[in-house]
């Protein structure tokens, strides 16, 4: 089942490797992070970051390995966006020669970046970006400025405190024009003392949502006052300002501006299989180990994870880690191809990797926020400790329902993709790729419910047409319904929950999809496919709220721990007194509470100042 997970032996070995590399390290001790101040948990990010570098060049990585290095290290900074982010974007929007020079520096950390798109106003509405980049003559250089308050740069992490360039997003002036949003190189500190550069104001955007980790991110905010850089540090692939100040734009798509984002959508899907598959991975083996009432005659009491209303709670969030893990398989590989197909100018694939990037990113990290924070709830009042590993996971994946485009805009997206798809099936138009099954439009449309007897909700392909026609169904609807405005866009607008609610159909049948083409492969392992083909049903049956669910979860429930020990997580990496391997969670509940620097002294601090007073004084006045 671990090479199921992990997708290949080679994964499951790198993975182990770097695991226990990190797990072994003592400077990357995570169990105190809860208790440190802010200042003290971000100091503690910079050494593991460094130490990691350090690791890196001595061991001599692999980039495979040191991405995984750095996710075992479990603890977002500044390397997140430069990796993750800053490196891409020059990569994507880089002529040949500025990748050549900045990616030399940054693949060398002589650089740290990150990705500084988002403004004070406007996030979500690119377009709406207020910063100026104007180009002057004279002098061969673009004046970089935030001329009102909303322009600020606001949230790009690592750019409060350690970020020495950043890829600026900002609105394109030449010859009095405006051009919209372009992006550029900007240094933003000294490389020498790392101070601020003249005209930048820049810091830390202030603490955010829960304690330890993503607190550990110098989320930051910037000013620039008339901040000049050389024409060549605007990105060029996809467009130019001549010596002169003549904008030219070359033939790729303005939508390259926005490759980046498509590319680290992709990434979160795999980021919300992980996060949630921790989380269940925690729920599961504490329900194996919680016993709470026993049968009246005095017997033994009963495993909380035999429980129906356990199982019903719990199991489908172990179906849609599995779910979300394949899919996020096939996203990667879908987004691959699209950037092979850039390479030779084929731009045909675009919209859909657009479409399936911002579709999925959405339906994952919803699911995952929702179900990390039922996993805390399904632990009982343990789930409430930091110890449990489950308010941090929580607080650290909550942000990905917001960042790298909000969920509900960026379904919005998929909507308007399925609403062009439906006009131009209406037209004839052979649809192709996740939305061919909006071919079959007079089928889905009339068939009878394909499922008849109970066995027929385990067939697969019975169960894909299901989701087929129901996706199928409720877009045609919303287009209907369109059609009826006075307008396309005032349709849409009004239609706008409906086709929320479209898109997520949409994508949920590419995961039940992806989830059943699996099933079709290889798969190594006595008894494996079995487990994998129940957590298909698993997965499809609870978002149509199936009857035959109540079956399938007793059928899974002597491998649950199993399935979740699959995951092949440290301790360490879980980070999680509830999730131990070895079940050991009373004490290690005990231990944990101990560390804590409030049980530094046995009387409190405040007592002498507070509490005494207090006392004494309401013991006087009793005795009056
Ligand atoms: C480890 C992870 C760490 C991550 C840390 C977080 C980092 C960040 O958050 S970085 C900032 C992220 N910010 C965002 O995601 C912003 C979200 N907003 C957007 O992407 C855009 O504003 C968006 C798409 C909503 C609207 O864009 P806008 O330019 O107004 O275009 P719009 O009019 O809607 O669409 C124009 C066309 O472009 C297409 N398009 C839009 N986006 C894309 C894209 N990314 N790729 C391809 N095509 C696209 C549309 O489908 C549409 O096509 P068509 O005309 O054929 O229908
Ligand atoms: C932890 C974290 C890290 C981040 N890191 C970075 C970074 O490194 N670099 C960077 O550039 N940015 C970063 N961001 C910013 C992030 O990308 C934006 O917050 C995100 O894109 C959402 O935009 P917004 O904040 O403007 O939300 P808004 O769009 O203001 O959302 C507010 C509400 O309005 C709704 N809404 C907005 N538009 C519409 C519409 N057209 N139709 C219907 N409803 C709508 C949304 O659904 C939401 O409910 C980060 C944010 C967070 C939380």
């Amino acid at each position: 089942m671990k090479v199921a997970w992990a997708g290949s032996r080679h994964a499951v070995e790198v993975a182990d490797r770097m695991a226990c590399l990190v797990a072994s390290d003592p400077v990357f001790r995570k169990d105190t992070r809860t208790m440190l101040s802010r200042k003290e948990l971000f100091k503690d990010t910079l050494k593991k970051a460094a130490h990691a570098w350090k690791r890196t060049v001595e061991l001599h990585l692999t980039e495979e390995e040191a991405n995984l290095l750095r996710l075992y290290i479990d603890q977002p900074g500044y390397v997140d966006l430069h990796w993750v982010m800053f490196v891409p974007a020059i990569k994507g929007q880089g002529t040949e020669e500025q990748q050549k020079k900045w990616l030399t520096m940054a693949y060398k950390f002589q650089i740290i970046g990150t990705y500084a798109q988002t403004e004070l106003g406007h996030g979500s509405n690119v377009q709406g970006l207020e910063t100026t980049a104007t180009f002057d003559p004279s002098t061969d250089e673009f004046i970089m400025h935030s001329p009102t308050l909303t322009s600020s740069k606001w949230w790009p992490g690592g750019l409060g405190k350690t970020s020495t360039h950043a890829v600026v997003y900002a609105r394109l002036i030449t010859e009095g024009k405006d051009y919209g949003i372009h992006g550029f190189i900007m240094q933003l500190r000294s490389l020498d003392d790392h101070s601020p550069l003249p005209g930048i104001t820049i810091g830390d955007i202030g603490g955010k949502f829960g304690s330890g980790a993503y607190n550990s991110m110098d989320n930051g905010v910037m000013r620039l006052d008339h901040v000049r850089i050389p024409r060549d540090q605007m990105l060029m692939r996809l467009a130019q300002v001549t010596r002169e100040g003549k904008y030219v734009h070359s033939d790729v798509p303005k939508q390259l501006l926005y490759g980046t984002m498509v590319y680290v959508r992709q990434t979160i899907v795999a980021d919300a299989s992980r996060a949630l598959s921790r989380a269940v991975c925690i729920a599961v083996r504490y329900g194996a180990i919680r016993k709470q009432f026993g049968s009246k005659a005095g017997g033994p009491e009963t495993q909380v994870l035999n429980y129906k209303t356990q199982q019903s709670r719990l199991f489908p969030f172990l179906a849609s880690a599995y779910a979300f893990r394949f899919v996020g398989q096939w996203l990667k590989w879908l987004y691959t191809d699209v950037t092979q197909k850039l390479e030779s100018k084929d731009f045909s694939t675009l919209p859909e990797a657009h479409a399936c990037t911002a579709g999925l990113k959405s339906v994952t990290t919803s699911a995952t926020a929702d179900a990390i924070e039922e996993c805390q709830k399904l632990c009982g009042g343990h789930g409430y400790l930091n110890s449990s590993g489950l308010p941090e996971l929580f607080a650290v994946n909550l942000p990905a329902c917001t960042y790298e485009g909000d969920n509900v805009v960026l379904l919005l997206q998929v909507a308007r993709f399925l609403m062009k798809t439906v006009s131009q099936v209406a037209s004839g138009k052979q649809p192709v790729g996740t939305t061919a099954y909006m071919g079959n439009i007079q089928h889905l449309m009339q068939c009878k419910s394909v499922v008849n007897t109970v066995e027929d909700w385990l067939n697969p392909a019975a169960i894909k047409e299901v989701f087929e026609a129901r996706a199928l169904r409720m877009a045609v609807n919303c287009a209907q319904n369109i059609s009826k405005a006075p307008s396309q866009e005032e349709g849409f607008s009004e239609l706008s929950p409906d086709l929320v609610e479209a898109a997520v159909a949409h994508v949920q049948l590419i995961i039940v999809t992806k989830f059943i083409e699996k099933l079709q492969e290889d798969i190594l392992g006595h008894g494996v496919k079995e487990q994998l083909q129940k957590l298909c049903g698993i997965y499809a049956l609870h978002l149509i709220h199936n009857e035959r669910l109540g079956k399938l979860y007793a059928q899974v429930r002597p491998n649950a721990v199993a399935l979740v020990d699959a995951f092949d997580y440290t301790d360490h990496y879980l980070g999680s007194a509830l999730g131990r391997y070895d079940g050991d969670v009373y004490s290690a509940l005990y231990k944990e509470a101990w560390k804590d620097p409030l049980n530094e002294t046995v009387v409190p601090d405040g007592y002498q100042e507070h509490l005494r007073p207090l006392l004494k004084q309401q013991l006087k006045l009793s005795r009056l």
